[in-house]
């Protein structure tokens, strides 16, 4: 019955749309015949889009290019699908492109993609004052009395019956009092060429051509319109970052850089913003593709879910990957064998410590294993590394015991024995793929497949991971773009720039210090937590923890919650949950240190029958469920609420920053310490409106 219901409203909706349609059609028609100045071609493709302007679109017709004396555009268009530069061709042989060229008749004319592209630079220069993203200009060519639905590089090519329905597909980018600015600001950038308003030239008595083929319905294609406008009215608007930024935002975004450049700021500055919108505009200026890095594994999905939706036309040319599973697809593209095995590897190691580090110098240090495996991870082999002479010597980044040269042959022992048992088994560890694909992209043979690398969180990179993707770009400009915020570095360890040979200087460095995304609780809140832990950037800069952020208004709320008893505490972390809309679920994540303490919530809410998703499994999409996951996998991420049970636990006296019993700490355990506090304070400032904050106070023992 419900389904039945549904469907005759809808079909009744049909029917509506197209009535409509019939009318603006034929309004359309009438009002394109006044249109004298434009050649025959042009009137008829006007007539298709004059459609849309009954349905909230300005279209400008036969505009002056700015700076030049006789150029001109056939057609601004701006609606809710963004801002369209519209070239219309009146060819008698239909358009084809043949390896990448546009040609008609047997010839090239690839002059006229180059025009049009170069026009929608201009607008996009002009469009960019208002903060509007280059992403949401995009080329047209139109082919009066042609059937086309095709791609010539960013240029979208479409026959005049196609122009309608695939513009009001668009997904809805800008609200109407957007539409208004834009298209009276680009009415005064782009000036009247001739007579172009399409309704100041009545004309009483068109053309008898246009009265004929005007008469015919053959081109209007009412369908297409039709599924579209209901397809519209179903699909939600695309998030307003993805076309709007700050215009300094998008300065950054379509700036020559003339070598290597890097974009730093502290947490919630629009960092990847503007990563994704530069990747956009770089696949936009080129025909390579673009490669755009983390280190995590789960983000890449997340942004390449982002970047279809904001740059569909471009999306299949920008290239998503973790750094590691992009490095094995490199050498196997290759065919170098790669034989990555993490617990095999991590066998090696047990053995390793048990024969030859346990009993040595280095327990007296630090008896936990795990920091010196960290040590031939991040410094060592990170490093590249291969001598002892090189270890001996060598300034371990962000490492903060200090060890003599005794301690450092106790390492290279540990090492040597751990890469013997390790080449015995015949395995590989993370730290060897990134080796071996820095040696084969470091061939003169390797041609690199890509125009630009942009680097997300990349104070997470160790020194050989940095010069692999510097590797495949070299200092070309526009190249390389490093992206990141040493304040949130996860992962002991670290490199500066001047280690991996890059140079960034002048303009080519630049710093956001907009925060857009936290409330002044909220980021209070977090930067208390690591306000004592001055940190080194990538380019040697010490920096204190609690940094000048500017703020963008916005109301949020930090909630605390402290039970004596782990039951209470998730008592009252079910409470707090059961407590949102359904609906809100999609945009909560529930973060926590250790994987452990992942499997405990992962089974309290399952058992709560509150729907869970991992973020390993979470790709940007809404998804009516919890977000599960380690403070290090919400890295880059955001939600509007975010819950972090038993956050202090792994903190010294159960507080942020503080100083563990029993006297001075030793060295080894401040530097896990303020790890774990850089990790706390990433998964805090993933915080948009609500951070609950849950502890567990145990009474004291009598
Ligand atoms: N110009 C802007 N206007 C409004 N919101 C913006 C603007 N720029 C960025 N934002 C919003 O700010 C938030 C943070 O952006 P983003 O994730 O790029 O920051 P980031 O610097 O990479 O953060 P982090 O380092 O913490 O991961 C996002 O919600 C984004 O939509």
């Amino acid at each position: 019955m419900a389904a039945g219901g549904s469907a005759s409203r809808r079909a009744q909706e049909a029917r509506r749309q197209e009535r409509l349609l019939r009318e603006q059609w034929q309004a359309a028609r009438r009002q394109a015949l006044r249109w004298e100045a434009a050649s025959e071609g042009e009137r008829r493709v006007a007539a298709q889009l004059l459609i849309l302007t009954e349905r909230g679109w300005r279209l400008l017709v036969d505009r002056r290019w700015p700076g030049t004396r006789t150029a001109n555009v056939d057609m601004l268009l701006v609606g809710p699908g963004g801002v369209f530069v519209v070239d219309v061709k009146n060819w008698r042989s239909p358009p084809q492109i043949v390896d990448g060229g546009l040609r008609s008749g047997g010839q090239s004319r690839d002059e006229h993609a180059r025009k049009l592209l170069a026009v929608t630079k201009a607008a996009e220069g002009a469009v960019a004052s208002l903060g509007l993203s280059p992403v949401a200009v995009q080329p047209l060519m139109v082919f009066a009395g042609q059937r086309a639905d095709a791609a010539l590089g960013r240029i979208r090519v479409l026959g005049e019956r196609e122009v309608g329905p695939v513009l009001l597909a668009e997904r809805r980018r800008l609200r109407p009092e957007s539409v208004r600015a834009i298209a009276d600001h680009l009415e005064r950038v782009f000036p009247d060429y001739e007579s172009s308003a399409v309704t100041r030239t009545i004309q009483e008595d068109p053309p008898a051509i246009v009265r004929q083929q005007g008469d015919a319905d053959g081109l209007f294609d009412l369908e297409g319109l039709r599924d579209a406008a209901m397809e519209d009215a179903l699909r939600a608007p695309i998030e307003q970052w993805m076309t709007f930024l700050h215009p300094d935002q998008v300065a950054l975004v379509r700036r020559n850089w003339s070598g290597p450049a890097r974009i730093s700021g502290p947490a919630g500055t629009g960092k990847t913003v503007v990563g994704l919108h530069r990747a956009a505009h770089l696949a936009k200026r080129t025909s390579g593709r673009i490669l755009y890095v983390t280190y995590a594994n789960n983000l890449p999905r997340v942004q390449g879910t982002f970047l279809r939706t904001m740059a569909p036309a471009v999306a299949d040319r920008v290239v998503f990957r973790s750094l590691h599973s992009w490095a094995q697809e490199f050498l196997q593209e290759r065919g170098v064998p790669v034989r990555l095995h993490g617990d095999k590897a991590e066998t090696a190691f047990s053995l390793a410590w048990k024969h030859v580090g346990r009993g040595s110098r280095l327990a007296e240090i630090d008896p936990a294993p795990g920091y010196w495996r960290d040590e031939i991870d991040h410094v060592i082999k990170g490093r590249g590394i291969t001598t002892f002479e090189e270890y001996a010597i060598v300034p371990r980044r962000r490492r903060r015991t200090s060890l003599r040269r005794s301690h450092r042959e106790a390492v290279w022992a540990l090492y040597e024995a751990y890469e013997s048992l390790r080449v015995e088994r015949g395995v590989h560890d993370f730290n060897d793929v990134l080796a071996l694909a820095l040696a084969e992209a470091g061939r003169p043979s390797t041609r690199s497949p890509y125009a630009a690398v942009i680097v997300d969180e990349v104070q997470d990179l160790t020194l050989v991971g940095v010069r692999l993707l510097h590797a495949l770009v070299g200092d070309a400009p526009n190249g390389l773009l490093l992206v990141g915020d040493g304040q949130q570095a996860v992962y002991p360890g670290g490199f500066r720039l001047a280690d991996a040979d890059i140079e960034i200087r002048g303009d080519r460095a630049q710093v956001l210090s907009v925060n857009y995304r936290n409330s002044k609780q909220i980021l209070d809140a977090a930067l208390a937590v690591v306000a004592d832990d001055a940190f080194e950037d990538i380019d040697g800069l010490r920096t204190p923890g609690r940094r000048d952020v500017d703020l963008t208004y916005h109301d949020g709320q930090v909630v605390r919650v402290a039970e004596p008893t782990v039951d209470a505490h998730d008592r009252m972390l079910l409470d707090a949950l059961r407590a949102l809309p359904h609906a809100a679920l999609a945009d909560v994540a529930v973060l926590c240190p250790s994987m452990r303490a992942i499997g405990h919530y992962q089974r309290l809410l399952s058992h709560a029958d509150i729907p869970v998703c991992p973020l390993e499994h979470y790709d940007g999409r809404p998804v009516d469920a919890v977000k599960l996951g380690t403070y290090r996998r919400a890295k880059g991420l955001e939600f509007k609420r975010v819950y972090l049970p038993q956050h202090d636990t792994t903190l010294p006296n159960g507080a942020p920053n503080g100083v563990s019993d029993g006297g001075p700490a030793p060295e080894t355990a401040r530097e896990r310490e303020e790890l774990l506090r850089s990790q706390l304070f990433v998964a805090m400032t993933r915080a948009r409106d609500v951070l609950w904050l849950g502890s567990v106070t145990r009474p004291p023992q009598r």
